[in-house]
């Protein structure tokens, strides 16, 4: 079984998507989305399948999705920030080349703010936010072969440390 150079996970506005993009570009290898993934398979944007099928059915499609990605994608992927809650999801995971990147709560909410809308942030994001974290921190945690934190820094300075942490060279 192949495997991806480098995968990423994290809370919603970590960085996964933005960060992913830079770094493939800089191994030279093409970048994979799971979320892209879904969306693509199901015809519709993530917020409305949360809204017709509901959270478990994004779940599952979620668990499928990184299932083929992991076993046919070769280069960066991200994950979704809700993937690491799927048990065989995280079984799947183990001997990959996991990074978590890590966000607090103010960068966080500043980064989500300006972007496209998440579900699962929708009322009180900060609140929401530090649920989800409370939650999911020690599963990122395991997961993860390095932890990148990514406050205060550019996405081309977490796509560094990306590199640095999995010691992997640029094209
Ligand atoms: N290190 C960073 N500094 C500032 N803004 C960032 C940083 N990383 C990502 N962003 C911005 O935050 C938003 C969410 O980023 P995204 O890559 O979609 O996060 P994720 O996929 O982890 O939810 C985007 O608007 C993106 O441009
Ligand atoms: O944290 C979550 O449960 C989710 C995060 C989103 O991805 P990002 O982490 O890329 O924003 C997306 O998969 C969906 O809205 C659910
Ligand atoms: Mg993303």
């Amino acid at each position: 079984m192949s495997a991806p150079a480098v995968v990423l996970i994290g809370p919603p506005g970590a960085g996964k998507t933005t960060v992913g993009r830079i770094v493939a570009e800089r191994l030279g290898v093409d970048y994979r989305d799971t979320d892209s993934d879904i969306e693509r398979a199901a015809g519709k944007p993530i917020p409305e399948i949360f809204i017709d099928e509901g959270e478990p059915h994004f779940r599952a499609l979620e668990r499928e999705a990184v299932r083929t990605a992991l076993a046919e994608h070769t280069g960066v992927l991200s994950l979704g920030g809700g993937a690491i809650m799927d048990e065989g999801t995280r079984a799947a995971l183990a001997g990959a080349p996991v990074v978590f990147l890590e966000v607090a709560l103010a960068d966080a909410v500043k980064r989500v703010g300006l972007d496209a809308p998440r579900p699962l942030l929708i009322g009180n994001p900060r609140a929401r936010w530090r649920e989800l974290m409370d939650q999911r921190r020690p599963l990122y945690t395991e997961a993860a072969r390095a932890t990148v934190p990514t406050d205060g820094r550019t996405p081309e300075e977490v796509a560094d440390a990306v590199l640095e942490a999995l010691q992997l060279r640029q094209a």
